[in-house]
């Protein structure tokens, strides 16, 4: 199966998945000389409930919370998106050091992490319906940034880690607000792009936040200190979980700033 390592990583995924060396592939690098400051761009609101909040496990590839997306319960509206998006799960990734383990890359900076919170379109009947529609799915990333004073929203989900070690590992996550982690500014970029992961179907409306969130050095290690074996098999870090930018061919990248 696909992976991050030599034999199985990026450079390989599009032997199973050809849609890897699409047109519209992500992540991207955003370079302030290329972006376009569009006026038009609204505010985006993410309204959520915290009841949504489900369980939080490790699949072995990242550390994700899953939200009851069953209704309108939490919802992205605004911004680039037509109507209202469910949010379904949020993940990470990360590096093996805090001096990377961004996706995203913004003027030649790597960030030591990114939080992606996805969201799907209601007007497909089912999250895979919406995966195969270039207006199916957004998703809002956040930068980690490690520094001094770390945010302690991020508690909550660190203290967790130490349950879900090993791929496979879930346990239950309940009465969580994810929107306690956005930074102080709203400000974002946006474009179309992919999954950053197989199967890279190209059906995200990218809305990057241009300010990141503060992390501690010891919370990156934290999330560092996940394995991406079972249980009973050698024990392998779960690091570097992370794509490489890709081609940005023929894609605007608008700015909601600036
Ligand atoms: N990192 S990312 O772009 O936010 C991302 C989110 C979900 C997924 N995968 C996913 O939802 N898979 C289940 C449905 C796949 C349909 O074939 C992959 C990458
Ligand atoms: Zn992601």
């Amino acid at each position: 199966p696909w992976g991050y390592d030599g034999d199985n990583g990026p450079d390989q995924w599009h032997k199973n998945y050809p849609i890897a060396k699409g047109r519209h592939q992500s992540p991207i690098e955003i370079n302030n000389k290329e972006v376009h400051y569009d006026r038009s761009l609204l505010p985006w609101f993410a309204s959520y409930d915290p009841c949504a909040a489900k369980t939080i496990l490790n699949n072995g590839k990242t550390c994700r919370v899953v939200f009851d997306d069953s209704f309108d319960r939490s919802v992205l509206r605004g911004g680039p998106l037509p109507g209202v998006y469910r949010l379904r799960q949020l993940h990470f990734h990360w590096g093996s050091s805090d001096d990377h383990g961004s996706e995203h890359v913004v003027n030649g900076v790597r960030y030591a992490g990114e939080l992606h919170l996805l969201h799907w379109n209601p007007k497909y009947s089912n999250y895979l319906d919406a995966v195969r529609r270039t207006d199916g799915i957004a998703v809002l990333a956040i930068f980690l940034q490690v520094g001094k004073t770390p945010k302690p929203e991020m508690k909550r989900i660190l203290e967790e880690i130490n349950a879900i070690k090993t791929k496979g590992k879930e346990v239950p996550f309940p009465n969580f607000d994810p929107s306690i982690l956005f930074p102080k500014s709203h400000d974002y970029w946006t474009y179309h792009g992919s999954f950053t992961t197989p199967p890279c179907e190209e059906c995200i409306t990218w809305i990057v936040l241009r300010e990141p969130i503060i992390v501690s050095s010891d919370q990156m290690a934290k999330l560092r200190s996940l394995s991406k074996n079972a249980e009973n098999e050698p024990d392998l870090p779960l690091v570097d979980n992370w794509r490489p930018t890709q081609p940005r061919y023929f894609r605007m990248v608008s700015a909601s700033f600036l």
